[in-house]
């Protein structure tokens, strides 16, 4: 079921009525609905239900904000960090150390001790140099780091290409054909505790073949393993399940992909994990935007300039990606438009010749599914300043995250004297 829809001709994010946020707190705003990600999140539990306790950690980067992460520690949800940051919001936002994964290819050393200090679950090791340092900063410490290997399994995902992760050519994991070797060599370093193997082949994924081979050579390697006298008991199976952003498009359902990695995974005797992101976050928000004007261009549609730009929504400079926008009180009539910020950048286009209800000045508008790698990939680019970030709960709502002023990031800059 959808939290945002219409209700007397009005959209709304559960019992809100967007244009009371859009008034109260201002525009262009990120709002979330607790109830859908409370939906997801238990939607994406049910759905691997045939496993034996599976352990969930939500990925932190596609929405870190600490009310969202604490409405999934609140489902029980462990966390998926790629950095100290990640890592310092998720314990903030209560999730226990034990539930949190630390992934990434460049941890620092600092990064690195943080996660032991903190007492992590497990680190997904992307290198053999990684592991060894870890290795060091444990024995110094006199700790012993739960550990994962990640391979990369030379799986083409079909997705994007910047945010496809699995092929050779990709610089995440170890190569397969050398995780073996690696592994066994990392198990004899009395500072890590190598107990699973970890894969992620890219992010939106639309079709579960892929993800299928990819765990596939993940089952032979862990058989690979025990063979040769190495105890495995986890299997991260990362994230990467895609969602719809356009209206009508399917796409495989959690449940499908549940059915799959029970069928793939069966003999495999281990703990399984998984890193989900956007299924969980991204048909959870959408950024609310008030057109500023639209703009004659010649002969072909008008530019329609809406406050968001490219700075607060980067996915479709950065990745040509598309979202729904819909208008926050339909007329009913429609219209062709160009659909852009105010950016000094002809990549500041949300959507080119799109039909759409008919706006014009002054009216409100969201771009839809803009939940996970919305508000967490914003810039201040052309000092415009932070978006603000709402979080919905029935008829109530509360700003978790402040608009933070072009003059506020100003006030971080100096002007040295010898310039004066
Ligand atoms: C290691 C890792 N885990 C999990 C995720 C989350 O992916 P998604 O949001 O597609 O579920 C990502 C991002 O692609 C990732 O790099
Ligand atoms: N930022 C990307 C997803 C990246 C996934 C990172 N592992 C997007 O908006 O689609």
């Amino acid at each position: 079921m959808d939290h945002f829809q219409l209700r007397d001709g009005v959209l709304h994010a559960e019992d809100v009525p967007l244009p009371r946020i859009a008034d109260e707190v201002g525009t262009p705003v990120y709002v979330y609905s607790r109830a859908t990600l409370t939906r997801h999140a238990r939607v994406f539990r049910d759905a691997l239900g045939e496993l034996d306790n599976p352990h969930i950690a939500f990925a932190v980067k596609s929405n870190p904000n600490l009310a969202v992460l604490k409405v999934l520690a609140n489902e029980g949800y462990g966390a998926d960090v790629v950095s100290g940051g990640e890592l310092t919001r998720a314990l903030k936002a209560g999730m226990k150390p034990e539930d949190i994964v630390f992934s990434g290819v460049g941890k620092t050393h600092a990064e690195l001790l943080q996660g032991l200090e903190a007492g992590i679950g497990q680190f997904n090791i992307e290198s053999e140099e990684e592991g060894y340092e870890l290795a060091a900063i444990a024995e110094r410490h006199g700790k012993r780091a739960a550990c994962a290997l990640r391979v990369n399994p030379d799986v083409d995902a079909r997705t994007h290409e910047k945010i496809s992760t699995g092929k050779r050519e990709n610089k995440f994991g170890v190569p397969l054909d050398r995780a073996a070797e690696i592994y066994a060599r990392l198990a004899e370093e009395d500072g890590l505790d190598m107990r699973g193997v970890a894969v992620h082949i890219g992010s939106q994924l639309g079709d579960l073949e892929p993800l299928e081979t990819a765990f596939g050579k993940l089952g032979a390697l862990i058989a690979e393993l025990r063979a040769q006298g190495c105890t495995v008991t986890h299997a991260d199976l990362g994230g990467g399940l895609g969602v719809p952003y356009k209206a009508g498009e399917t796409l495989p359902a959690p449940t499908e992909y549940g059915a799959m990695v029970a069928r793939v995974t069966k003999d495999w005797d281990v703990r399984l994990m998984f890193e989900p992101g956007r299924v969980i976050a991204g048909n959870a928000g959408v950024l609310l935007t008030r057109v500023i004007r639209s703009k004659r261009s010649g002969n072909g549609p008008p530019f329609m300039v809406v406050d968001a730009a490219m700075n607060d929504l980067a996915r479709p400079a950065m990745y040509g990606a598309w979202h729904d926008f819909a208008a926050v009180a339909p007329s009913g009539d429609r219209m062709t438009a160009h659909i852009v910020g105010p950016i000094c950048e002809t990549g500041d286009t949300f959507a080119m010749d799109r039909e759409c209800d008919a706006l014009v000045a002054g009216d409100l508008a969201v771009f839809r599914t803009a939940g996970a790698y919305g508000a967490t990939m914003a810039s201040s680019y052309n000092s415009r300043g932070f978006v603000a970030e709402v979080l919905v709960d029935g008829d109530k709502y509360a700003v978790v995250a402040d608009r933070i002023a072009a003059s506020a990031i100003m006030d971080a800059e100096r002007v040295p004297e010898w310039l004066a």
